[in-house]
């Protein structure tokens, strides 16, 4: 696990650090891990560094600082580095007299400096880090848009400049830097797990801020977490102590949703799955261990249930979803489940009064907390949207999407960024339904649950496409490798 601050945070728990460290010292430290991925980027793809050519580009500020250090010791190194200043009046005064006497280019014009970045071998964002205030000034977007053209790897200095450090979107007219890698100092900061895209793999540089940091605003499971948390059967265990898990999807019209869900569940957790609906016959065909049945009603004892995909939003959807909504355990609600509590203040107050998790996608979301006094929109700040969803409504709330965000009613926030979009693929969202609510049947916390949930789903598609289109089938048929994988890693 990992934790994730806001720059707000960072700031404030570099103001000691710099106080008691001889000055310039925290920029000098965090420069030269920014050179060392540099370098190790060179390497890889160039086969060296001596010669080759760096760009940076430097803004008005400490992240400028970091990039003109950064330059200095790639200068030493026997690089051929280039700055560019796009204020060259308020670049960082001692970064810049080192560069000079290690007899580095400095560019104030933008023509040559568009030819040198389209030149480069690598470039160096240092164009600006955590104080970025809306979208990117001339004439950032000319020189974003050369490396961009001319396919040139960028290396982002503490964030990609031009999306937003702290929810991670991209202001403005759209210019912002999509980073080959970013490296990072002293924390990392929410736009390295909302933005994955434009961040590439991210490197956290320790400055020593460790023990100046508060408790992170998001936290991010790994892999040994996981796997940590996935139930596993003990000698003691029958198929109904671990957990009985219900599901209640599909339809006549939908019956894949039924489908995808139940065999979901039935991969993700040892011990029994119910499933109730009008697509018994088309669930037991294919998953002949669960035990089906027409009606919640006649569904037997469950220890949780996950509602929704498929389920239609009709008068018996609302009445199926009240009953399980009534039902007095924890309760997934996914889909049709959630449009019908967007519509019913009634079924929102019985959501609240049990466990509930709902999973919304953007359009659901919007549904959700359309009744709420100025309703929160993920597409401003998906963190925000989610933690006030949950507060407000009294849920958990998965959000998903390709930062898949999991909120608590409580505070806490978990974030999972997807290392890959093939999960944008119909019918996905159900397979996630099923795991989740196995988890959910078989005790874990909503928040442990559906970030677990998350992460296997996610990896389950890696796992299922290797650089292909993954089906959502498939990705219930790749579920069995990747629980296997999350418990190796423990
Ligand atoms: N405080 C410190 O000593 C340390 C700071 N560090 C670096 O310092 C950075 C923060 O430095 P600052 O607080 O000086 O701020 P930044 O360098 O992030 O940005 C501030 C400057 O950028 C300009 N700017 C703001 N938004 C812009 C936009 N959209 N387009 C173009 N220019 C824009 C502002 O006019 C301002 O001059 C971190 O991201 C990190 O890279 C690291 O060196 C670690 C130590
Ligand atoms: N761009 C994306 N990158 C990664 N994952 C995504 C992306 N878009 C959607 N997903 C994931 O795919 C799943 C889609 O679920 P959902 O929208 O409910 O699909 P369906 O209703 O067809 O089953 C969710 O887990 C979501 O987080
Ligand atoms: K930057």
């Amino acid at each position: 696990m990992y934790g994730v601050w806001t720059p707000e945070q960072v700031q404030a728990a570099e103001e000691p650090v710099l106080a008691r460290t001889p000055e310039g010292a925290l920029m000098r430290r965090a420069a030269y891990g920014a050179a060392g991925v540099a370098l190790r980027m060179l390497g890889e793809r160039t086969g060296g560094v001596v010669g080759r050519r760096v760009v940076v580009l430097v803004g008005a500020g400490n992240n400028g600082g970091d990039g003109l250090w950064a330059g200095v010791e790639l200068r030493r190194r026997g690089a051929a580095v280039t700055a560019v200043l796009l204020s060259p009046d308020r670049a960082h005064p001692a970064g810049l007299a080192a560069l000079r006497a290690a007899r580095a280019r400095v560019l104030t014009e933008v023509e040559p400096a568009v030819t040198a970045v389209g030149r480069a071998d690598l470039v160096l964002d240092a164009i600006v880090g955590t104080s970025a205030r809306g979208g990117l000034r001339d004439p950032a977007p000319l020189l974003v848009g050369a490396a961009d053209t001319a396919r040139v790897p960028v290396l982002a200095i503490d964030t990609p400049s031009g999306v937003d450090p702290l929810v991670g979107t991209v202001p403005g007219d759209g210019s912002a830097v999509t980073a080959a890698e970013t490296v990072t100092f002293g924390a990392r900061k929410p736009v390295h797990v909302l933005n994955r895209a434009r961040c590439g793999p991210v490197t956290l540089i320790d400055i020593g801020l460790g023990p100046e940091l508060p408790e992170p605003t998001v936290r991010v499971l790994d892999a040994a977490d996981v796997g940590a948390r996935w139930p596993v059967p003990g000698p003691t265990d029958d198929k109904y102590t671990q957990g009985v898990v219900g599901i209640a999807a599909g339809s006549a019209t939908y019956p894949g949703a039924a489908v995808l869900a139940s065999g979901a569940a039935a991969l993700a957790t040892s011990g029994m799955v119910r499933y109730a609906g009008s697509a018994a016959d088309e669930v037991r065909a294919a998953w002949p261990e669960v035990v089906a049945t027409d009606h919640v009603s006649d569904a037997g004892r469950v220890q949780a249930w996950a509602v929704g995909p498929g389920l239609g939003t009709d008068d018996a959807g609302a009445a199926t979803l009240r009953h399980v909504l009534d039902a007095g355990v924890p309760v997934l609600a996914d889909a049709d489940a959630i449009t019908l509590l967007g519509a019913d203040a009634d079924l929102r107050a019985r959501a609240a009064a049990t466990t509930t998790l709902v999973t919304p996608h953007a359009g659901e979301f919007a549904r959700l907390v359309a009744s709420l006094d100025d309703p929160p929109d993920p597409a401003v700040d998906r963190v925000t949207a989610a933690r006030r969803a949950a507060a407000e409504l009294g849920v958990t709330v998965l959000l998903k999407g390709n930062a898949t965000v999991v909120a608590a009613p409580d505070g806490r926030v978990l974030v999972h960024p997807a290392g890959s979009s093939w999960l944008a693929t119909a019918g996905s969202g159900d397979v996630l339904s099923g795991v989740a609510g196995a988890l959910l049947a078989a005790g874990l916390d909503p928040v442990d649950a559906a970030g677990c949930a998350a992460f296997v789903h996610a990896r389950a598609a890696e796992l299922g496409s290797a650089g292909s289109p993954v089906p959502a089938s498939h990705v219930q048929a790749a579920l069995s490798d990747a629980i296997r994988s999350v418990r190796e890693a423990v």
